[in-house]
């Protein structure tokens, strides 16, 4: 089956490479659409890259009825609805260091074109005037830089701007002291960064809590004569404070290289001198665009060949030792939750999940949303996956909880599964035996040993002489053939289970005479 990709921002073409060269993967590069043209064009197309000018909003990818993965060709992630990606178990990868340097570069090409009013002097020159008076600069040396988001390029600005013998002060949620010491710069809160710089930088991702973090209260923190660089998102910084702030004499100058809106419509913050600004550039060099966009061909055709990826958003990667030694549990786990939802029938409203053995030294995360999985996509179907288990889970409000203990019990691995519904509790433990594959061991309170596939009988009953075999004769009328049986009970002639593989699905009217037999509490057919 082909894998459709629809690339709807200029990418490299150098970096589109791996993906042309994959089997199977059929590309559209279509960058010219508008938010309807491409609401109109997504549906059928399985995967979706972009950089940061396609909005891919709620809107578009509930059109997107195939969409399984997004890429974003850089960092920012802001004009993808994550929520949304991740409730429609969309994919979401991003290229987290390909244009790092660029960006640390084009932060430092503003900071020193700011300080020496460099572009406003070429385009003095430009108009034939030799103003020199006009253009005094200040120098970067012992002045203070503040940097607010001491991330990746956060981090590389700081270590470029060393090289120009300023002090560095940077603020992140999380720096800590000794990191702060071992890269050289001093640390402190967002107020001690702004009142201690002379330039202040930020470097922080747009989020709820950075949204105009910079904004009249921050600039009044602000030493006189500060000057400012946004080389990370619009919205960082209120650019109406700002205009006020360049307006007022409090701030000396400002770079910027990202806007509230983009494409900028609103160019009154550039009728200020004191303002020099790029249109979002801090990305845009062949170096970073040929990495990012190898980044994420990379990672789709990973996907697409083995359904795992290195960097994504919204989903925890999975380290490769990691993957190796967890992934032979996946269906396992997956079968123990359709198992219990089919055994319940009913809603969960905590689902317990012990890992004994060796598993319990290991991150099982991944093994839990497999479980969820397969818990919840009897009811919802397979747009239900590993993206959006968990999420899912929590929206329905089924606390998940995770167990882990060393002790084997027996088994070298043991996944137990404990489902709590408004009816009671029931339990499936299962396990991979060495060579023979997975089987279910213990349910509820019975040790069983089955596989978790095919069609399935679990019935309760009161230990009786002749009950089994009146089972297999009903069962026989109603042409079901039984192929393995297994019964487990709590004491002689006390509670049992019969817990029967059959060669085809039971209807419920198949299971009528046999549920009004004496002895039989219940028949819960389940197929895996
Ligand atoms: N102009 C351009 O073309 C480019 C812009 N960017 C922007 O730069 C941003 C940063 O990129 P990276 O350094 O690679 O990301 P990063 O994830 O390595 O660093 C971001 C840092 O911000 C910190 N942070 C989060 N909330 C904060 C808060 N309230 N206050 C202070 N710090 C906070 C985080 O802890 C993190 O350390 C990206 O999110 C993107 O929006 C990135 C590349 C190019
Ligand atoms: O990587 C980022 O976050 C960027 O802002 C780069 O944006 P771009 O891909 O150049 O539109």
């Amino acid at each position: 089956m082909t894998f459709h990709v629809l690339i709807s921002d200029p990418l490299s073409e150098e970096g589109v490479y791996p993906l042309r060269h994959a089997d199977g993967i059929n590309i559209v590069m279509e960058t010219n659409l508008s938010e309807a043209e491409l609401a109109e064009r997504i549906d059928g197309f399985d995967a979706l890259l972009v950089r940061s000018q396609t909005q891919v909003t709620r809107e578009l990818i509930e059109k997107a009825s195939n969409l399984k993965i997004i890429g974003r060709a850089g960092v920012g992630v802001d004009n993808i609805d994550l929520e949304a990606a991740t409730e429609h178990g969309i994919i979401v990868v991003n290229a987290p260091d390909g244009n790092t340097n660029s960006a640390a570069e084009h932060t430092m090409a503003m900071l020193m074109g700011m300080a020496r009013k460099i572009p406003q002097a070429y385009n003095s020159l430009k108009q034939g005037k030799w103003d020199r008076k006009a253009y005094v600069g200040v120098e970067l040396k012992n002045k203070t830089l503040g940097v607010v988001g001491f991330g990746r390029i956060g981090q590389e600005v700081a270590a470029r701007a060393k090289g120009q013998r300023m002090n560095i002060i940077a603020y992140d949620p999380f720096l800590t002291a000794e990191k702060a010491e071992k890269l050289g710069v001093d640390f402190g809160t967002v107020e001690d960064v702004l009142k201690a710089a002379d330039f202040v930088t930020v470097h922080t991702p747009l989020l709820k809590e950075t949204k105009h973090l910079i904004n009249a209260e921050a600039f009044k923190v602000m030493k006189d004569g500060v000057q400012i660089i946004n080389c990370a998102r619009g919205g960082i910084i209120d650019e109406s404070a700002l205009y006020d702030a360049v307006k007022s004499g409090k701030v000396a100058g400002a770079a910027l290289d990202v806007f509230e809106q983009e494409p900028m419509v609103d160019f009154r913050l550039l009728e200020l001198p004191e303002i020099i600004a790029t249109p979002h550039l801090g990305a845009s060099t062949f170096e970073a665009q040929e990495s990012v966009a190898v980044d994420v061909s990379q990672d789709v055709v990973s996907f697409v060949k083995y359904g795992t990826v290195r960097n994504s958003v919204n989903l925890p990667s999975v380290p490769k030792e990691l993957m190796k030694r967890i992934e032979p549990y996946f269906d396992l786990a997956e079968r123990i939750g359709t198992f219990l939802t089919d055994l319940t029938g009913e809603t969960a409203d905590e689902v317990n999940v012990y890992y004994s053995g060796e598993l319990a030294n290991l991150e099982v995360g991944p093994l839990t949303r497999n479980m969820l999985k397969g818990m919840l996509k009897r009811h919802l179907g397979k747009h239900v996956n590993d993206v959006n288990a968990m999420y899912i889970a929590n929206q329905k409000g089924i606390h998940v909880n995770e167990h882990k203990s060393t002790e084997s019990r027996g088994f070298t691995n043991l996944i137990t599964v404990e489902v709590k519904t408004q009816s009671g509790t029931r339990k499936a433990s299962g396990t991979l035996l060495n060579g023979q594959g997975a089987r279910i061991v213990k349910v509820d309170d019975y040790i069983v040993d089955f596989l978790p596939n095919g069609h399935l009988l679990f019935i309760r009953h009161n230990d009786r002489p002749g009950v089994i075999g009146r089972v297999g004769t009903l069962l026989g009328a109603e042409d079901i053939n039984i192929a393995t049986m297994q019964v487990g009970r709590s004491n002689a002639g006390g509670d049992a289970i019969m817990m029967l593989s059959i060669d085809k699905h039971a209807d419920p009217e198949d299971l009528e005479e046999l549920k009004k037999l004496e002895e039989i509490e219940s028949v819960t057919a389940i197929d895996l």
